[in-house]
Order: structure tokens, then sequence, then C-alpha cells
């Protein structure tokens, strides 16, 4: 714990970025030309450098982690004189719209598959958990997707729930970002995985206060490890309009998409367009509800305006 008389002692560990890329060296598993192919053929947008020097050490940490949860998980069911069932070790990953999330997960999922026993590791995100456009319009929340109260919490709670016991078989609905919406007749199915990701804007969420006064239970009561990505606002707006300039020619253009009718926009009628998006919703959610919950988090990592990591928060106590 950090204790001087200027700041509030703090339960978490600070790591600037040459600190914490010094721990790549004794770090095992190095990327071999294999990965590097991998990864670039996944398409991840994360430099090769950084993925060696910040995420590695991070894989390694978790890799720690997971193994001595385990342990204790079957040393607990010993003493409880239980027959020791495996769970999945459960990872959350928070942070803004166009933080870099998604890259994140994918880039760690692909990073802790390549542990000893080759674990099995399954993304789940929480946007198949939003409620269907229909249901939001009904709700009056078609202007606010995103925002914890558009999503169906108990689906979500009760998956991670089951997941976490250790069911055979537990599926989630999922989301399309192409027709904006939620996809009726799909669903992803996870089979008792080594490891899940569950990544989304409001997975910290603290549990609710019910109306009779008790507090349930929110999602991250199942995670054993969490990860913020953090970054400065004007950087994530900067993020969410190159995206969305990006979109036009993709999925925005593609047959069946809801913003059809933003392929055709110019340059600037773009930018003006993802920026009314951007502060209406995504970073009004972001001052509101994510960024509030931060300090919940394992470990804080923090981007600058290139999404290169400068500086780790690690929770130690
Ligand atoms: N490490 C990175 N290096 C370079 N670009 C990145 C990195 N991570 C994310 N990006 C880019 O930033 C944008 C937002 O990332 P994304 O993973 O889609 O965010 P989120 O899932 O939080 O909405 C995308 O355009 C993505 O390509
Ligand atoms: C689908 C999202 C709510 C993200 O969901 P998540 O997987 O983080 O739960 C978000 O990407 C989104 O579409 N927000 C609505 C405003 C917008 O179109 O940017």
């Amino acid at each position: 714990m950090t204790v001087s008389p200027q700041s509030p002692p703090t339960p978490f560990v600070e790591f600037g970025r040459e600190a914490w890329s010094r721990l790549a060296a004794t770090t095992p598993l190095p990327l071999t030309s294999d990965d590097v192919a991998l990864l670039r053929g996944l398409g991840d947008p994360t430099d090769l450098t950084e993925v060696d020097d910040v995420y590695r050490p991070l894989s390694a940490l978790l890799q720690l982690y997971a193994g001595a949860t385990g342990a204790l998980h079957e040393a607990t069911s010993s003493f409880l004189g239980e027959r020791p069932r495996r769970t999945p070790y459960v990872i959350g990953i928070a942070g803004s719209v166009a933080v870099g999330k998604s890259s994140t997960a994918r880039l760690m999922r692909e990073l802790m598959r390549r542990w000893p026993q080759t674990p099995r590791v399954d993304l789940v995100t929480t946007d198949g958990f939003l409620y269907p456009n229909a249901e939001l319009e009904r709700r009056g929340l078609l202007q606010r997707k995103g925002f914890p109260e558009s999503y169906d919490r108990r689906a979500l709670l009760r998956f991670v729930a089951e997941v976490k016991g250790g069911a055979a078989e537990v599926s989630a609905p999922l989301y399309d970002h192409v027709t904006y919406d939620i996809v009726p007749e799909r669903r992803q199915v996870v089979r008792r995985p080594d490891v899940l990701i569950v990544e989304g804007l409001n997975v910290l969420q603290p549990a609710r206060i019910t109306a009779d006064g008790t507090t349930s239970i929110a999602v991250s009561d199942f995670f054993d490890f969490s990860i913020y990505v953090d970054a400065r606002r004007r950087d994530i707006k900067r993020w969410y309009v190159d995206r969305f300039l990006k979109l036009r020619s993709t999925a925005f253009s593609e047959p069946g998409s809801y913003f059809r009718h933003f392929a055709e926009l110019d340059d600037a009628a773009a930018v003006t367009r993802a920026e009314q998006i951007w502060t209406s919703i995504n970073e009004r959610n972001l001052r509101e509800n994510i960024e509030p919950t931060r300090g919940r988090a394992t470990l804080v990592v923090t981007k600058d305006a290139e999404h290169r990591v400068h500086r780790m928060r690690l929770r130690k106590l």
C-alpha cells in the first residue's frame, strides 16, 4: 500500500510503461513468428511491440492468478469435504465504447490460449444481453443503448453465474452491429471453458439495491479478475469518430445495415453525425455510468493517444 502524507492510502500499485515492460524479460513464451502471423491474420490493430511489452506480461500475471485461484478452490473443496469441481476462471473487461475493449479482449484470448495445456478460452460480449430494439423502443430507451438499463441484467447475471457454477452448456444471445439489433435465431454456446472473458461497457457496475433495501448481486461478483481499459476522453472520442468513418465503407454499406443512410455521408457530415452520437449517448454513458466503476477493477490499463499503454494500476490488497 502506498501511504504518504500527501496522498490517501490506495490498494493499487502503479507501474509506468518502462517498469511494466521490463517484466517481459522474465516472462516465458515470447512471441514466435507463427503467433505474429496469427495475430496479424486476425486483423488485430495492436502494434506487435506493444503485444510483447505489455500484453505478454499481463497474460503471464493472469496465468499466475488463475493457477493460484484454482489451487485455492481445490483446497477449499477438500476442506469442506466436497468433490472438487473445476470452475472457469472469469475475467471481466470494462471501459468506454471505442476505448479498445474488443481488441484487448481478443488479444488476451489468443495470448491465454498459449498457456501450457492450451486452455479453452471463450469470449462473450455483453451486447448480446441488450434488449432487442423493439423492447428498447417500448421502454423509451432507444437513445440510451449501452446504458445499464438497456440490458437484460438478470439474464446476463444468470448466464455468468451458470458458467461460473460449472454448468455443462450455457448459451448467450447475440447482437449484430450491422442490423443494430439482437439476432433472434442465433446464440453463442459456452461449454465449460477454462477461462471465460466477459467484455462490456457496464460489467463493473455494482449490485443494485432492491426495493426492500437489500443489495442484490452483480455480474462482477463472479469475476476472478477484472480489467478497466482507460484513456483520455478526447482520445476515445477521436477513436470513435475514426471508426465511424471507416465503417461507412464496410458495415454501413452492407445489405440490411441499420446505418445504411450513413454510408452516403461525406466526411464532414459523417464527422458531425458521429460527434452527435458520441456526445449524446456514449460520452454521457461514460461519465455517468462507466468511469465511476473504474476503481472497482483489479487492473486499470491506461492508454496514450496512440493506444500505447503508459500506466498499469494493479490492485494488490
Ligand atoms: N491497441 C490498439 N492499437 C491500435 N488501434 C486500436 C487498438 N485497440 C483498438 N484500436 C482501434 O480503436 C477503435 C476502438 O477499438 P475497439 O476494440 O473496437 O473498441 P471497443 O470494443 O471498446 O468499442 C477501433 O477502430 C480499433 O481498431
Ligand atoms: C452495442 C454497444 C452498446 C456496446 O455494447 P457492450 O458489448 O459493450 O455491452 C455500443 O457499441 C453501441 O452501439 N452504443 C450505442 C450508440 C452508438 O451507436 O454508438
